[in-house]
């Protein structure tokens, strides 16, 4: 039995010292297999949060102006330390989120490897001379740390979604202050112990737990932190949007989705079944990129309709801590309630349910994974992101109908198509309004690409090249009297 007791910090990171909160009060951690409390972590507000970001400040004085081989090799050994700890931080991660262990070290694995894309990406961040338009002076471009950072993170890939602002940030030459989902805080702490054995130094990285609208507050008030790096919804995300104006910090938002899967009749259907199941129940169906809405094109609808009834109904559902299950709890009961909700929501609208529908024999927050056909547009989530093990089956006729459905929404995160021509997957690409397309795969997310979204689903990129430039200040330097 691998033991996460190392990682179990009930403590938060501010300027090199592990802390309580000012007050003393703690929030209990639950396991949401087991309803069991993991632990507690402090429940820290505004005053712990002030000196978070003077710490950060103060560090971003020399590490700022650090050697940049000084911060790859920091990162480097970061990335190893990572590795190194893969099994108690999956089997962490799996405890306090509930996801199934393959994937809580698939998104330990991922997170090590934005890590090391950021420890190679800043050394290709080039600036650049500029030809003057006279030979008395040189214009030089430079590009340099933003300086304070803030990350706040969601619940469904804590520890992932904190590596793609970390790894950049960290590599630029930033600091941060990050605060989690008050639901997973340890796969968060657990990175701030990890910077601390690799040597970063006090203030570079500091990880606050406790009350989101007062550490939020904080956060979006204080002229220090030049840059907001947001991932959760929407609604929270046009907050905190809106609170960055009065100190004109920079912002980047991952937010929201609602992806259509859309399948052609010439789809090759064993890959869309493959693809489907991944891309629908990947973390309980709890992923913003997960599928909101299947699209299938009548003459094949039947067909597919069978094939992903006979695969979700094989999904092994069980504590993600045992070895072989492929579908956990949701995070809570909140998120049970939602599902039933839609669930009850498209029956009352002519939905037929074809699988699954209701609480899973094991109780708790189990949930049977579920499909519905015969979906329409009047169905709440049709629009609404489910974020749950529930599979909306919608028909459609040609090819302009299906990608008027799909963009029919506020959001534009990730959508899916499969199909054998390749024409169509170009014009897919043109006319989805998406940020991340999958053509015949149902798992698209890598680090070397760029991975945001579109409209309502966020503003900027993390991952690939692109994911740095949100840490850097650009200048320009006109170098006259030569
Ligand atoms: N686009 C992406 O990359 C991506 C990735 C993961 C999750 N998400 C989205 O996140 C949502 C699920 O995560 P969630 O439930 O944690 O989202 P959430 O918006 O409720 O919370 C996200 C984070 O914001 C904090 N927060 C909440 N209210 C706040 C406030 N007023 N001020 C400051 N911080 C505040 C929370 O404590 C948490 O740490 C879904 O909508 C999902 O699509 C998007
Ligand atoms: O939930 C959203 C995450 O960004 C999913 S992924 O692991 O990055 O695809």
């Amino acid at each position: 039995m691998t033991t996460f007791k190392k990682f179990l910090v009930e403590a938060n990171m501010i300027d090199g010292a592990w802390v309580g909160a000012d007050s003393g009060e703690t929030i209990e951690v639950r396991n949401p297999a087991t309803d069991e409390v993991i632990g507690t972590v402090p429940n820290c507000g505004a005053g712990e949060t002030g000196r978070a970001i003077i710490a950060a400040k103060n560090a971003f004085a020399d590490f700022g102006q650090s050697d940049l081989s000084q911060r790859v090799k920091l990162l480097q050994d970061l990335h190893d330390a990572l590795l190194d700890n893969q099994e108690p931080l999956a089997h962490l991660l799996t405890a306090e989120q509930g996801k199934p262990l393959f994937e809580a070290r698939g998104e330990i694995a991922i997170g090590a490897a934005y890590i090391r894309w950021y420890a190679e990406e800043i050394r290709r961040a080039k600036g650049e001379i500029v030809p003057a338009p006279t030979n008395d002076r040189r214009l030089l471009v430079t590009h340099h740390p933003v300086g304070v950072v803030a990350a706040i993170t969601p619940w469904n890939f804590p520890s992932s979604m904190l590596a793609r602002k970390l790894g950049p940030a960290l590599a630029a030459g930033c600091t941060v202050v990050a605060k989690p989902a008050t639901l997973t805080p340890y796969s968060a702490l657990a990175w701030a112990k990890l910077a601390e054995e690799v040597g970063y130094p006090k203030g570079v990285v500091n990880i606050l737990t406790g009350s989101s609208r007062e550490i939020g507050a904080a956060i979006m008030q204080s002229p220090d932190v030049r840059k907001v790096t947001f991932t959760g919804s929407t609604e929270v995300g046009k907050s905190l949007i809106r609170q960055s104006a009065d100190t004109v910090k920079k912002v980047s938002m991952e937010l929201g989705g609602n992806a259509p899967f859309i399948v052609f009749d010439d789809a090759d259907i064993d890959a869309a079944i493959e693809g489907a199941m991944i891309a629908k129940y990947r973390n309980m169906g709890q992923t913003c990129v997960c599928t909101n809405r299947f699209y299938v094109q009548a003459s094949i609808h039947d067909e597919f309709l069978r094939r992903l009834q006979a695969a979700t109904a094989d999904l092994n559902v069980g504590y993600g801590s045992t070895e072989g299950v492929q579908q956990g709890p949701l995070v809570n009961m909140p998120a049970v309630e939602k599902v039933e909700e839609l669930i009850d929501d498209a029956v009352s609208k002519g939905g037929k349910i074809e699988q699954g529908g209701k609480r899973h024999p094991k109780g708790g927050t189990f949930f049977e994974p579920t499909i519905i056909s015969g979906a329409t547009s009047e169905m709440r989530f049709a629009t609404e992101e489910i974020f749950g093990p529930l599979s909306a089956i919608f028909k459609f006729e040609d090819e302009d109908e299906a990608i008027d459905a799909a963009n029919a929404t506020e959001y534009g995160l990730a959508a899916y198509a499969f199909t054998k021509d390749m024409a169509r997957a170009f014009r897919l690409n043109t006319k989805l309004q998406y940020g991340l397309i999958g053509i015949n795969s149902g798992l698209i997310t890598t680090v070397e690409a760029p991975f945001g979204g579109l409209k309502e689903s966020g503003l900027g990129k993390e991952g690939g090249s692109q994911g740095l430039s949100d840490y850097l200040d650009t200048k320009y330097m006109c170098l006259a009297g030569l």
